[in-house]
């Protein structure tokens, strides 16, 4: 070191300089202003804050226990991060201290945000893709564990930004890997992680749209939030929930995770590879790896582990607003209008189906009531209405133009997590007994309308790996398989399959048990003779139960929930595969993607126009590369993009498109 003191000084100016840039200066007196205004003036503009009470004494029960507090909330406005401080200041809790990203260090703004606790942090790590930048990692890793150790509370937005689909996007590791090893090295004795999630009737800081269209990001700046501010104050933007879910130890997580297997759907990336191992058997958190790699691997699925389940309680305990159960239904039963009285009867349904599922819902009244309510809020943009003198009932219809039919789903997207899995199934229903929507909404005879069971199951994991990026389907260290049977199961009690032993006769009964034998064997699963002998089942067919129009119309709601998700991947996978003859850049086959994908828009050769959103598309790309179906790589200033030659990429991403379109035909 002695020898380049020139270096070393400018290295601990610099570091000194980072640290200004990312340090908070919390004022509670500056918190307490903040709180006063902000309880007199969030009325201009916001009907309610919903809070429950019990949850909030819970929040405050576990902040008297001496251990930091980590609020992870999902990212839906720029407002979450107001209200959480604001909320808790209410309850007397101790505010926490907040990631922002650098892009949010505006002149005037990042003074008042430093001061209500907000520190800056890189939106990426390292600068250089190719290059860790690990002066600045340590930075932040001592920076956090510091205030850990202190017994400061932190939140951030482990999503990494705002959704722009309505949906939860798949969450981020690193700044919660910082907690994860703060505790692992005893910097801190223990941690509670309190997931947080808000449910907002109208979206306050603009519908991304332009976005979805393929239009760059508008950066953030001094004026740009000046004018965003005045915008918010003059108008009208209903209600906000705000759960608090219950807040868990990070030990107790930690300790029981060590003793259950976790099979994610996804695996986070291993340090010095690119893509993900799907072939890979994953270890349990127990298994003692003894080389350094594997146990930061293993730390690697923790902090997964741990990210997913925080994301996945969140998505599960937002309650849909009035807004969003209306475009849910417009955009999943009636794309084509619907009257009042149906509509109305279609609320008091889907409420019950979501009381089933034990989620709440964040409104009350009378259902018609709500349905205008919710139509002025989303405004005539999105949900026009008619009063039709010849029905003597007013009609509703959604908006499925571009962009306006992406702001739509984005409130219909809080919905649709509930029911993510089951449409899944449905899906997988529909390509086993060569039906097609098309078969849903006429008569089904003389379509074969029997499916094996095991067929399902495996078509329904095949399309959850597809979608991976899409939702969080369960809880780790739940089995997707499992899960899935079970979900079927509640499909035959709710009438939708009906039993049918050995339907096939025998000879297809052996058949089929021959081709699993050989699967496992090809597997190389270690079967050992007797649970071979006992597995000698004949196998399971259901009947699906098409002849009814109700179940008809079930399957056709199920899978129109997943169809735009769906269609978005098939477009992706029939364009890479007629682009990516060679390698080419990565920007340039996302534009030319979008623009393809628009264009089959708007010749109405698409069933759902929300499909080509731009989020959507790139989320289908990212699944691909995975999955290692395409390959990308860091030139010297581009991103490229290709199709793999490691697998038989051209027959999967066929597969893939012939498995897709043949739902949605
Ligand atoms: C009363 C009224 C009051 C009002 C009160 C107002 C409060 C006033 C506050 C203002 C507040 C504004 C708030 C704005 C809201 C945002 O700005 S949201 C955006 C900023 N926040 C975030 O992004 C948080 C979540 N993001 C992360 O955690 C990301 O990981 C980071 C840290 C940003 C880095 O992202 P990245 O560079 O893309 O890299 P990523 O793949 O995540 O991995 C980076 C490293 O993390 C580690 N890592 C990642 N995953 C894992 C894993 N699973 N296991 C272990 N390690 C892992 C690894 O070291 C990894 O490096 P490699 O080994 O792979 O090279």
């Amino acid at each position: 070191m002695d020898a380049f003191p020139k270096q070393v000084a400018l290295l601990e100016k610099s570091c000194a300089n980072t640290m200004n840039m990312m340090k908070a200066s919390v004022s509670s007196f500056f918190i307490k202003i903040t709180a006063w205004f902000l309880t007199k003036y969030l009325s201009k503009f916001l009907r309610s804050v919903q809070v429950c009470r019990g949850q909030m004494m819970m929040v405050k029960e576990a902040s008297k226990r001496n251990v930091p507090m980590i609020y992870l909330p999902l990212h839906r406005s720029h407002l979450d991060y107001i209200l959480v401080t604001l909320i808790l200041w209410h309850y007397d809790i101790r505010a926490p201290f907040v990631a922002a990203g650098d892009n949010m260090n505006i002149p005037f703004f990042n003074l008042l945000m430093r001061w209500l606790g907000g520190f800056f942090i890189r939106r990426r790590l390292d600068s250089n893709r190719n290059k860790k930048d690990i002066v600045y990692r340590a930075l932040l890793h001592e920076y956090m564990t510091k205030l850990l150790s202190e017994g400061e509370g932190l939140e951030f937005f482990i999503e990494g930004g705002r959704t722009r689909t309505g949906k939860s996007m798949i969450p981020k590791g690193g700044l919660l890997s910082v907690v994860v090893e703060a505790f692992n090295e005893n910097e801190i004795s223990d941690a509670y992680i309190v997931p947080v999630t808000f449910s907002y009737e109208k979206i306050i800081d603009g519908n991304y749209c332009q976005e979805q269209m393929g239009l760059p990001k508008i950066k953030e700046t001094f004026m740009g939030a000046v004018k965003a501010i005045f915008k918010v104050f003059f108008n009208t933007y209903g209600s906000v929930r705000v759960d608090f879910a219950q807040p868990f130890s990070l030990k107790e997580f930690i300790t029981h995770a060590k003793t259950l297997p976790y099979h994610p759907i996804t695996l986070p990336t291993p340090p010095g590879r690119h893509s993900l191992d799907y072939g890979a058997s994953y270890p349990n958190f127990s298994s003692t790896l003894l080389s350094t790699n594997g146990e930061a691997e293993n730390t690697r699925l923790l902090v997964k582990a741990l990210a997913d389940r925080v994301v996945y309680t969140s998505d599960h305990c937002t309650a849909p607003m009035a807004t969003h159960l209306i475009a849910f239904l417009l955009l999943t039963k009636y794309r084509e209008g619907v009257y009042m009285r149906e509509l109305t009867k279609s609320v008091h349904w889907i409420i019950r189906e979501l009381q089933a599922l034990r989620a709440d819902v964040g409104f009350c009244g009378q259902s018609e009531d709500v349905i205008l309510y919710a139509q002025e809020l989303l405004g005539k943009h999105l949900v026009s209405k008619k009063w039709l003198e010849e029905d003597n009932d007013m009609k509703l219809y959604p908006n499925l133009t571009l962009p306006s039919v992406f702001e739509l789903s984005y409130y219909a997207n809080a919905v649709s997590t509930y029911f993510a899995l089951e449409s899944v199934l449905a899906v997988s229903i529909l390509i086993n007994g060569n039906l097609s929507l098309f078969h849903l909404l006429t008569s089904t005879t003389g379509v074969e309308k029997k499916v094996l069971r095991e067929k399902v199951l495996e078509v329904a994991e095949e399309i959850c790996t597809i979608i991976h990026n899409e939702f969080i389907f369960l809880p780790p260290c739940e089995n997707l398989n499992s899960v899935l049977s079970i979900l079927l199961e509640s499909f035959v009690s709710k009438e939708i399959l009906s039993t049918e032993e050995s339907a096939m006769g025998d000879e297809l009964a052996f058949a089929g048990k021959d081709r699993r034998w050989a699967d496992r064997l090809a597997l190389s699963l270690d079967v050992d003779e007797e649970e071979n002998e006992g597995s000698y089942v004949a196998d399971q067919y259901y009947q699906v139960n098409t002849e009814r129009s109700d179940i008809r119309e079930r399957l056709h709601f199920l899978v129109c929930i997943l169809g735009p998700t769906l269609e978005a991947h098939s477009m992706v996978a029939k364009f890479a595969l007629e682009e990516l003859e060679a390698e080419q850049p990565e920007e340039d086959f996302m534009k030319s993607l979008g623009d393809y994908a628009r264009e089959k828009v708007k010749a109405g050769l698409a069933l759902f126009s929300e499909s080509c959103a731009m989020i959507g598309l790139k989320s289908a790309v990212k699944s691909l590369q995975d999955l290692e179906i395409l390959y990308s790589y860091d030139g010297a200033n581009l991103r490229m993009l290709g199709l793999s030659e490691q697998q038989d990429s051209r027959t999967t991403l066929e597969h893939y498109t012939n498995l897709l379109e043949t739902a949605l035909s």
